[in-house]
């Protein structure tokens, strides 16, 4: 994250306190999934977020990016139900958190940072168990089809611990997206994935995003620039920028510069004329093009 700003030539001092997701561009017309108000997370003295106000749109991916404890992982923790804020409140498709967690529980899938599965169940076994808690009433033909979308389907019969790591992280993100769940959150979807899986599981994501909201959190810049619609940074608890890509880069970042610096390289010319000085010249290119030794003349 900083070495991003300094790339674009940006201090994080130079971010307003809490930039407010709405800054800047428009999207109004799109249906809110989520938003969060004054959002804060206190543990013992220590605010793991404080105030943050922001709102997740349907049809994004919206990824959250920032440093070691900025507070990615505590605003999952939030989103996801699995603790209640401090204060502040979240509003899932226009029901509170707080008081409709059941209602919500029914439209939301969640992947976690470390994947929850069984070693000695099978791929389609998980469908079925994860299935039948979340959406009973899911027929087999669309537990299938989500294997097919996330290409599990022909790994269906293998027991998880025979599987790769992003197997188990295709298998994860399957899970997720059982029952229509509207709210998907996932936790750093391709931790530990090689790089052409990292490439299928973009691929999931990108497809499976019509009609429901997904909050990420990644370390990737390149992850995050190519899969969200949006990206909100967090710097200690509290959120510094959000935007598209494209908007971030326009309005906050001032390109590459690259600064190149002639090395000064003292001629030893001892003709008087110009031209035998270019020749010398000349020759000393030629020479530093060809090998890396020092010109002499
Ligand atoms: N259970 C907890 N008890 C006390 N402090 C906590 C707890 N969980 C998180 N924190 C603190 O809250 C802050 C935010 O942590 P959080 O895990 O949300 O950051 P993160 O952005 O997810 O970091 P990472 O990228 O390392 O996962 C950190 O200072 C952390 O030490």
């Amino acid at each position: 994250f900083h070495s991003l700003l300094h790339h674009r030539g940006l201090r994080s001092s130079c971010f307003p306190r809490a930039l407010s997701s709405q800054t800047g561009e428009d999207f109004s017309s799109l249906p809110v999934g989520v938003s969060l108000h004054g959002l804060t997370k206190i543990y013992g003295d220590k605010a793991a977020i404080e105030n943050l106000n922001v709102s997740f749109y349907e049809g994004h991916v919206t990824s959250l990016l920032g440093h070691n404890g900025a507070g990615k992982t505590t605003t999952m923790s939030l989103l996801t139900g699995l603790f209640a804020p401090s204060s502040g409140s979240i509003d899932v498709y226009g029901k509170d958190m707080q008081t409709n967690i059941d209602a919500v529980r029914k439209e939301l899938g969640v992947c976690m940072q470390y994947d929850v599965l069984f070693d000695h169940m099978t791929t389609k076994e998980h469908l079925l168990l994860y299935g039948q808690i979340k959406a009973p009433h899911w027929t087999p033909r669309e537990l299938r089809e989500i294997l097919n979308e996330t290409g599990m389907y022909p790994h269906r019969h293998k027991v998880v611990g025979t599987l790769s790591g992003g197997m188990k992280r295709k298998l994860s993100i399957s899970i997720a997206f059982i029952g229509d769940s509207r709210l998907v959150v996932l936790d750093e979807p391709t931790t530990g994935v090689d790089p052409c899986s990292r490439r299928s599981i973009w691929d999931i994501i990108i497809q499976q995003k019509k009609k429901r909201t997904i909050i990420m959190s990644t370390h990737h810049l390149d992850e995050a620039e190519v899969l969200s619609d949006r990206i909100a940074f967090l710097e200690i608890g509290g959120l510094k920028c959000c935007g598209s890509p494209f908007y971030l880069k326009e309005t906050l970042g001032q390109g590459y510069k690259l600064t190149l610096t002639k090395k000064v390289i003292i001629l030893t010319c001892n003709a008087v004329n110009s031209s035998c000085c270019s020749k010398a010249l000349l020759i000393c290119v030629h020479h530093r093009r060809g090998s890396s030794a020092t010109c002499k003349k």
